[in-house]
């Protein structure tokens, strides 16, 4: 990360590219929750089937994953499990009508 970056100045190409995959991800999120398509895994968790409690039990069950590969060290698993916290995060404050800019704000207020 250079200087610029961990100031929190300008942001890099690098953090663009992030931001635009969280939005990116969050979007597909929203299209699946509004359309229900019948094979989409994010629309099954809006479904009463499902539902809140499934997201928070998959939630707590990564991070029980993620704090195992990070005790063995292994960094692809950790990677892993991280993008599947992520990925039902967002999953999260879609359910709550929150969007991810709710989540960017959040960290910049602390910066
Ligand atoms: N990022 C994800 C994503 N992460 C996890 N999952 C699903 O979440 C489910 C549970 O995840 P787990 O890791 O617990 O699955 P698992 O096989 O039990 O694995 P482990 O428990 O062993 O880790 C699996 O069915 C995964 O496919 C995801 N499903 C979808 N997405 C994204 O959402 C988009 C839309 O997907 P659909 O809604 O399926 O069209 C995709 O293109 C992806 O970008």
């Amino acid at each position: 990360m250079s200087d610029q970056s961990a100031s929190g100045e300008s942001p890099t190409h690098a953090e663009d590219a992030t931001d635009a995959v969280l939005e990116e991800l969050f979007a597909v999120v929203e299209d699946r929750k509004e359309t229900l398509p019948e094979d989409s895994y994010t629309a099954s968790l809006f479904t009463h089937e499902k539902g809140e409690n499934a997201v928070l039990e998959k939630l707590g069950e990564e991070t029980t994953e993620l704090l195992l590969a990070a005790k063995d060290d292994d960094r692809e698993e950790i990677a892993h499990e991280s993008a599947d916290i992520v990925y039902h995060l967002l999953v999260l404050l879609s359910m709550k009508e929150m969007d991810v800019a709710d989540l960017r704000a959040e960290l910049r207020d602390r910066r």
